[in-house]
């Protein structure tokens, strides 16, 4: 799991080691790691630090120091390296090591044109950002900013360009606990991140601006922290999702009882359906229309269909609300789902069903705009773009209101648990924003929800307190969502109709790698 502490905790845990005279050995150690993961990235380009072009951004604090280190090792294993100072009081021990070590560099001041510098850097086969880190205040100013700006127009986007930028701890021009973006930032294919991850590489446009987040253990203890952000890994969902064994028959495997679609919108129902069969669970019990459950059976035959009542269709899980609009038999069924006390997922058309107070197994899928309606009938005027800009913020302050397990869907996504406890997802791939996608999300939600209901062990397996396993069952849920997601569109523009064959060879991969951690 991606644990990320706030960037306040970590100066904390930092602060008794400086105190004893450990400062400069945490600098060393980082800037090792940040060596470490540069010299993997140049090999993965089939490069080696022998002859390879290294620019390193440093500004005046810690952050540049840390790149200086990492640029002086480069140095030493043959690399030929530039070092752009963007303040002219740059940390001095490390700016003399680095130019010890064979290293040229050039004060960008007050004024001067950056263009020349940030060319130079675009054709660099790696950039260190050491402009700023965790001691940022506000977007980027001054120099920082007009480098920044300078770069992204020398060098392009990243994916178009050719240098590889490395952020050391955090890219420049993010906040380090929202991940808002005020102004240009320095956006990195990698970033090499100390201690622990911080909440801006998780969440928002700062999870875009990190690419593959590294992170480097230099002995901090944080275990008197609590973690503000957590992400799910591959290995991570693998340990979560539930295996059949030979012991297993269709009901102990878990059934999902699905409340969805109507005669306006019928599709919803039987992409739910599809998805959640294709998750891998014992068995689908689907509720609705007789014309809507008759699309369902054509697709899949195996769901066992009827329109009849929630307490007729003994289920371990409920999916309500895709799909059920203009519908007062699903809104009924939606409001008993939710009352049932088991877990439900909550999507559109159920989420005015949700009363003010339920528990954490009621996992709301809300957008940004369905979130603002629920959040305004609650008496919190909020509008979507706030949501937008906010969106930990928002979900949090939603399960905190009503008891609720809160999933805000977005390329980002993220879920919050009651307790305050936040995960991020950044697994979906763009093609995704299509009609018909989040059908499929509440689908997947809904299988795992109903086959992990009765696994007392589930939150011990990837070591979260019992009371946050609804928010990590969402968040798995996400994960498995964005790979098939990624994996779809390989082939193309995403048809959502297709999306099972994915999710089920999602599963068989995380199936794969729970086979080979036991066999370890
Ligand atoms: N502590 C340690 O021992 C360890 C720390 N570590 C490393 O140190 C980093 C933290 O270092 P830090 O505290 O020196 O702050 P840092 O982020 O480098 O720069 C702050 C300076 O930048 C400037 N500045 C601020 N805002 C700005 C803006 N918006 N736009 C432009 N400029 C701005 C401002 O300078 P000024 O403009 O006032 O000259 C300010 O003083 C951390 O991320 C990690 O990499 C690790 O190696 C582990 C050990
Ligand atoms: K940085």
């Amino acid at each position: 799991m991606l644990v990320a502490f706030s960037g306040g905790d970590v100066r904390a845990a930092e602060a008794p080691l400086i105190e004893s005279g450990q400062g400069d050995a945490l600098l060393q150690r980082a800037a090792h790691g940040l060596f470490g993961v540069v010299l993997g990235l140049l090999r993965e380009a089939g490069l080696t630090a022998y002859g390879a072009t290294v620019v390193v951004l440093a500004g005046s604090g810690n952050n540049g120091a840390d790149a200086l280190y990492a640029g002086e090792r480069l140095l030493r294993r043959g690399a030929g390296a530039t070092a752009v100072l963007l303040s002219d009081h740059v940390h001095a021990a490390s700016l003399e090591a680095f130019r010890r070590a064979g290293g040229t560099s050039v004060t960008l001041a007050d004024g001067t044109d950056p263009g020349e510098l940030a060319l130079h850097a675009g054709h660099a086969d790696v950039v260190i950002d050491g402009i700023v880190g965790t001691g940022a205040q506000g977007g980027l100013r001054g120099t920082a900013r007009a480098f920044v700006d300078a770069f992204n127009t020398a060098a392009g986007a990243r994916a178009t360009r050719s240098a590889l930028v490395v952020a050391c701890d955090l890219p420049s021009g993010i906040d380090v606990e929202t991940g808002q973006v005020d102004g240009p930032v320095l956006a990195a294919d990698a970033t090499v991140t100390f201690g622990s991850a911080k909440p801006g590489l998780l969440l928002g446009a700062g999870a875009l601006a990190s690419g593959e987040v590294n992170v480097v253990d230099i002995g901090l203890d944080l275990t008197a922290s609590t973690p503000a952000v957590r992400t799910l890994l591959h290995a991570d969902v693998a340990a979560l999702v539930r295996a059949p064994t030979a012991q297993d028959q269709k009901y102990s495997r878990g059934v999902l009882g699905i409340a969805a679609g109507s005669s306006r919108y019928p599709g919803a129902a039987a992409l739910a359906v599809g998805a959640a069969l294709a998750t891998g669970l014992g068995m689908v019990r689907y509720l609705g229309p007789d014309t809507v459950a008759s699309l369902v059976h054509q697709r899949n035959p195996e769901a066992v269909a009827s329109n009849g009542s929630v307490a007729d269709a003994r289920s371990q899980a409920w999916v309500v609300g895709p799909g059920a609009v203009d519908d007062d038999d699903q809104r009924g069924r939606a409001s008993d789902a939710i009352g049932s006390g088991l877990p439900v997922v909550v999507d559109a058309g159920a989420l005015p069903e949700v009363p003010d107070r339920v528990g954490p197994q009621v996992i709301l899928t809300p957008h940004a705009g369905e979130l603002s309606q629920f959040l305004t009938a609650r008496g919190v005027d909020v509008d979507r773009s706030a949501i937008e800009a906010e969106p930990a913020h928002f979900a949090l302050r939603a399960a905190e209101m009503t008891g609720a397990t809160v999933l805000l869907k977005g390329f980002t996504t993220v879920v919050a648990a009651p307790s305050g406890t936040l995960f991020a997802q950044t697994d979906a791939s763009p093609w995704l924003s299509t009609a018909g996608s989040g059908d499929t999300l509440s689908g997947i939600l809904g299988a795992l929800a109903a086959s992990l209901a009765e696994d007392t062990g589930a939150a011990r397996r990837i070591g979260v307190a019992d009371e946050d396993i609804w928010a990590a069952i969402a968040a798995a849920g996400a994960a498995i969502h964005g790979r098939a997601g990624r994996r779809a569109a390989l082939r193309g523009p995403i048809l959502i109709s297709d999306l099972p064959t994915d999710i089920r060879a999602v599963m068989a991969d995380l199936y794969e790698e729970r086979r080979l951690a036991a066999a370890m």
